[in-house]
C-alpha cells in the first residue's frame, strides 16, 4: 500500500474538498485561489480552470512517478480523498469536451447522441481503479455537472446579491447541500424532491424550471456509449392557465380513445411522456381547480393516476417543479388551493428576485440585463448599441420605477425602443384610484371602446381575486381571453 506525506495528503484533501463547494459561491473562488497561492481576481475564470489542472496534473504526475497512479493503492479515508481528487482532475480534464457535448445534443435534438470521448473517459477511471459501475456513475454524474452549471448560468444572469444567492440555491436544489450524499445516495432518487418556484410575473420562473429541469442525473450507458436519453427530453412544460378544465385534464393524465366526443385515440399526457429521468414543469400552478389539485396530489403522493376515461393506475416516476406568481398563502386561506397539495410540491421552495431588488441591490444589473436581452433582440448588439439602449432607459423610465412586469417587461420595454425610441412606462397608480376610473374617458375625452372597458374590467377584477379562473367565472369569459387581457 502505498502512503502520502502530509503534504501531499493535505493537496490532495483540497482538491476532493473542491467536489464539495457549490461553484457558484464565493467559498469555491477562494477554494481555487488558495490552491493556486494567487491574488483574488488575477486571473479570469477560464485561466484559473486550466492553472488548477496543469497544478493538480503534476501532482498526480509525480506520485505516478515509480508507478501509474492507481486508487487501489490507498486504504480507507485516503482512498476516498484520491478517489474524489481524481474525480476533480477528470472533470476539468473533460470539461470543454462535456460543454461542447451539451451543444452538439441541443442541435441534434430528442435522439442521444454517442459521447464522441466515452472510450477516453472510461479509461481514465479504469486505469485509476474504478470499478466499471463507478465509470459510469461518475460519468453520468459529469456529464450532469456541467449541464447544471451551464444552465444555471445562462438562465440567471447577474451580480446583484439576489441573484447570487439565487444561483447557489439552484445547485443545491440540484446536488443538494451536501454533494457526497448525493454522490452516494440521492442522485437516482430525487423524483421526491418537488420544487416549487415564486416570484412575480416575468422574473424568470419558467427559465430556471427548464434549467433545473434539464440538469437531472441521466445514467449512461457504456454499451452503447449514450446516455440513456437526451436532457432535451428530460423536461416537459404545461401552462395550467391555457386550458379550460376539461381540456387540461387530458393534457395532463392522457385519455382514452372514446372517453369523450371527440377522443378518436388514446393520448399520452404529459406524465406519461415524462420519463423517470425527468421533470415535469406545471407553471401557474395557482390556477387550477380542486379536482385538478386532488388529482395532482395523488400523482405526487402514490405516484398513480389514470387516463380520462380509463381505470387503468399509471406510474410517474419522475420529478414534479411546479411555479405560480400568485400569493398561495392568501389562496389556501380562502380554500381556493389545498394546503396538503402545497405541502407536497414545496420539498424545497425558491423565490425569484424582482428587477426592482435587483436594482437596487446592484444599479449595474440593468446594464448587464440590457446587454444580456439584446443578444435574444439583435444576435451581436455592440458595446455602443447597449449603451445607448441603456442611456435611452434612463431617459423616459424614472429611476424609481417598479417595472411591475420585471425581466419580461424590461424585454419589451428593449424593443419598444429599438423601434420607437422611447418606452411610455407604466403608472404605479394604486388600485383603488385605478379601479374607480376604470370606465372613465381618457384625458383627451376620448371614451372607452367596448373592448378596453372589458379589458379595464378584467384587471380590476384580478386585482381583487388573484385569479384567472375567478375572474373568467365573474365575467363570463374563457380564462384564455381573461389571460390576453390581464398580461
Ligand atoms: N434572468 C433573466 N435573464 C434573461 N431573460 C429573462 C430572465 N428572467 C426572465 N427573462 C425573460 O423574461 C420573460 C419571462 O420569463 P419567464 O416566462 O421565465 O417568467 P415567469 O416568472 O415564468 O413569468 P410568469 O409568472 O408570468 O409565468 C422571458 O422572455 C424570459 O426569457
Amino acid at each position: 500500500m502505498n502512503k502520502l506525506n502530509p503534504e501531499q495528503y493535505a493537496f490532495f484533501a483540497k482538491i476532493a474538498d473542491l467536489s464539495f463547494v457549490n461553484p457558484f459561491s464565493h467559498e469555491r473562488e477562494q477554494a481555487d485561489w488558495q490552491i493556486l497561492n494567487l491574488h483574488p481576481q488575477a486571473v479570469s475564470v477560464t485561466e484559473r480552470r486550466k492553472l488548477l489542472l496543469e497544478k493538480i496534473d503534476s501532482q498526480f504526475q509525480a506520485l505516478a512517478r515509480h508507478h501509474r497512479f492507481d486508487t487501489r493503492q490507498y486504504q480507507g479515508k485516503t482512498q476516498e480523498t484520491m478517489k474524489l481528487a481524481w474525480l476533480v482532475r477528470v472533470f476539468y480534464g473533460y470539461q470543454q469536451r462535456f460543454d461542447d457535448f451539451i451543444k452538439a445534443q441541443l442541435r441534434t435534438g430528442d435522439k442521444a447522441l454517442e459521447l464522441p470521448f466515452a472510450l477516453a473517459i472510461t479509461e481514465e477511471f479504469e486505469r485509476a481503479g474504478f470499478t466499471r459501475q463507478e465509470t459510469t456513475h461518475y460519468i453520468a454524474l459529469l456529464f450532469q455537472l456541467q449541464r447544471a452549471f451551464r444552465f444555471i448560468d445562462e438562465a440567471v444572469s447577474g451580480t446583484s446579491t439576489a441573484i447570487v444567492e439565487l444561483r447557489k440555491r439552484l445547485w443545491n436544489n440540484i446536488f443538494t447541500f451536501n454533494p457526497v450524499w448525493y454522490l452516494n445516495y440521492l442522485c437516482r432518487r430525487m423524483e421526491d424532491f418537488s420544487l416549487l418556484l415564486l416570484g412575480e410575473t416575468g422574473t424568470g420562473k419558467s427559465l430556471v424550471a427548464k434549467a433545473i429541469g434539464c440538469s437531472g442525473y441521466i445514467p449512461f450507458d457504456d454499451g452503447s456509449r449514450r446516455f440513456v436519453e437526451s436532457f432535451t427530453v428530460s423536461f416537459k412544460a404545461i401552462n395550467l392557465s391555457q386550458y379550460s378544465t376539461g381540456v387540461l385534464e387530458s393534457e395532463l393524465f392522457g385519455h382514452k380513445k372514446g372517453a369523450f366526443t371527440g377522443a378518436f385515440e388514446n393520448h399520452p399526457g404529459l406524465f406519461a411522456k415524462c420519463s423517470k429521468h425527468g421533470s415535469v414543469f406545471i407553471d401557474e400552478i395557482g390556477e387550477i381547480d380542486i379536482p385538478i389539485q386532488v388529482k395532482l396530489l395523488n400523482v405526487l403522493q402514490d405516484r398513480l393516476y389514470s387516463p380520462v376515461g380509463s381505470h387503468d393506475q399509471q406510474r410517474f416516476e419522475g420529478r414534479v417543479i411546479s411555479a405560480t406568481n400568485r400569493p398561495l398563502e392568501q389562496l389556501m386561506e380562502s380554500g381556493q388551493f389545498r394546503k396538503d397539495f402545497y405541502y407536497r410540491l414545496c420539498s424545497d421552495v425558491i423565490t425569484l428576485p424582482n428587477l426592482r431588488e435587483r436594482i437596487s441591490q446592484n444599479p449595474d444589473e440593468l446594464r448587464e440585463l440590457i446587454a444580456s436581452l439584446l443578444h435574444r433582440v439583435i444576435e451581436s448588439p455592440d458595446e455602443g448599441l447597449t449603451d445607448r439602449i441603456e442611456a435611452r432607459i434612463q431617459e423616459v423610465v424614472p429611476k424609481t420605477y417598479h417595472w411591475p412586469g420585471n425581466v419580461r417587461e424590461l424585454e419589451q420595454c428593449i424593443r419598444r425602443i429599438c423601434i420607437t425610441g422611447s418606452y411610455q412606462s407604466q403608472p404605479a397608480v394604486p388600485v383603488k384610484q385605478a379601479n374607480d376610473a376604470f370606465f372613465q374617458a381618457d384625458a383627451k375625452g376620448n371614451y372607452l371602446s367596448a373592448q378596453q372597458l372589458l379589458q379595464n374590467y378584467c384587471r380590476f377584477l384580478y386585482d381583487q381575486h388573484h385569479s384567472y379562473e375567478t375572474v373568467a367565472r365573474i365575467a363570463g369569459l374563457d380564462r384564455r381571453t381573461v389571460k390576453k387581457y390581464i398580461d
